[in-house]
């Protein structure tokens, strides 16, 4: 089932068409990466689904209704820009965001102290905001986004600023709300995140969609690329798109950089070498990261942080 679908949405501010025409859903259970390059319109749509602002066109729903206050209690939100009330204390925050989303106060409270607790921080439950350490004051602000237990989960640049204990602190909390049923879309510039928690991932560009999928079909965008040192000619076999060669320092054994056609399988130019009777001495086949599709569908202006 769809927890988050959207269609044909576009949001234009003035002269800027922030989202164009973006259509996509994400089911229970499922993590979903929202990745783009600075000014690709995540924020935008992440904002618009949160009934922040309004879709310029196109339609969005929630567990099956408009963006409203009614389906705001199903909803869990890290925002990108993070800020709490600083004189107040951390479980008084959670509770505080837990009463916003319809819980009644004593659940609030018994869910924000066992949040503290699996965030390391229950010693500070009762420290002010303003008193922690931007790492500690977003983990009380992921604490907020969690302690309705919502249908979907929003993170906006979960991982920046924290600490890489804390980064995994937040992909095991990540794929606890999936365990649980939640819809999870969360952004990030850091590829490896991505590559490690997502089911399936959008990357934008300008606010359009220039890909969707699974993070093997992301992969599958870029061309497979292979080392391989053998005597033979590697550049005549089926598949192979590009090919160079050097001297591997020993005889006529040469090493063969080799790239591979769109769609071809590194493994039917390995069978290919074994039905031919070509003898190899090494064999590395070379994955395309998504930091690399990342780059070549979105733009080399984008850096990891
Ligand atoms: N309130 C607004 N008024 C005018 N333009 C806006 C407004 N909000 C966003 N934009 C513009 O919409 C575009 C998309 O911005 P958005 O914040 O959604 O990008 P993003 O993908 O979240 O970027 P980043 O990774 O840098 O956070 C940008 O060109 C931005 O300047």
């Amino acid at each position: 089932m769809s927890v988050l679908e959207i269609r044909n949405l576009v949001k234009r501010f003035d002269a800027v068409l922030a989202v164009d025409d973006l259509s996509f859903s994400v089911a229970a259970g499922e993590i979903f990466g929202f990745l783009g390059g600075n000014g690709a319109g995540k924020t935008t749509t992440l904002r618009m689904v949160l009934d922040i602002i309004r879709p310029t066109s196109g339609s969005i729903s929630v567990l099956g209704a408009s963006p409203d206050r009614k389906v705001a209690g199903a909803i869990g939100f890290l925002p990108e820009e993070r800020g709490l009330y600083s004189g107040m204390s951390a479980i008084d925050t959670i509770v505080y965001f837990g009463r916003l989303k319809g819980l009644a106060e004593p659940i609030a409270r018994k869910r924000g102290i066992e949040l503290l607790e699996r965030f390391d921080l229950a010693p500070r439950a009762k420290s002010r905001i303003g008193d922690m350490s931007k790492g500690m004051a977003q983990k009380v602000q992921l604490a907020t986004a969690l302690v309705n237990e919502p249908d979907l989960l929003m993170l906006d640049e979960p991982f920046s600023g924290l600490d890489p204990v804390n980064q995994g602190l937040l992909e095991n909390e990540i794929l606890a709300a999936s365990r649980r049923g939640a819809a999870v879309i969360f952004s990030t510039h850091v590829m490896q995140h991505a590559e490690r928690l997502c089911d399936r991932l959008l990357l934008l560009r300008k606010g359009r969609k220039r890909f969707e999928g699974t993070i093997a079909e992301a992969r599958a965008q870029l061309p497979a690329s292979l080392t391989a040192v053998a005597k033979a000619d590697l550049s005549t076999l089926p598949g192979i798109a590009t090919a160079s060669a050097q001297a591997a320092g020993d005889g006529e054994w040469r090493e063969w950089a080799l790239t591979l056609a769109p769609g071809v399988d590194p493994g039917s130019v390995l069978e290919e070498c074994t039905a031919r009777g070509i003898a190899l001495r090494r064999w590395d086949h070379h994955q395309a990261s998504l930091h690399d599709v990342f780059v070549r569908l979105v733009g080399a202006e984008e850096r990891q942080p």
